[in-house]
């Protein structure tokens, strides 16, 4: 059901934030200090945003949850080169995270 649902996305994003490669998503990236970040990525995302969206009760079912994930991870993509840090920080967390939504279905 939805609400046990909503609860493996509570502990799924656990695992998201104490990955080792979750460094470049635990906050929202600076608008003010990341020049053209504002600009170029109209809807920013981050872990600790998703995490009050779920304690605000904001996602309806996982689909909500999953869909921001995944814009974390596509804002990621195309404002950082695939072989920079965050870049390859990125792909790595996409994989992990698509792994782990696939097993919880
Ligand atoms: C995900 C992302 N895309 C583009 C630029 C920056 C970031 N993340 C930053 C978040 C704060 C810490 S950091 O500044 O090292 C990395």
């Amino acid at each position: 059901g939805s609400t046990n649902e909503l609860e493996e996305c509570h502990q799924l994003l656990g695992e998201l934030e104490t990955h080792q490669d979750a460094w470049p998503f635990l906050q929202p990236v600076n608008l003010k200090t990341v020049p053209g970040y504002k600009k170029i990525v109209k809807k920013p995302m981050d872990f600790s945003t998703i995490r009050e969206k779920i304690i605000n009760k904001q996602y309806s079912s996982g689909e909500g949850f999953k869909d921001d994930v995944n814009l974390v991870f596509d804002n990621c993509e195309r404002f950082n080169e695939d072989n920079s840090e965050i870049g390859k920080a990125g792909h790595i967390m996409r994989t992990f995270f698509d792994k782990r939504w696939t097993e919880l279905l």
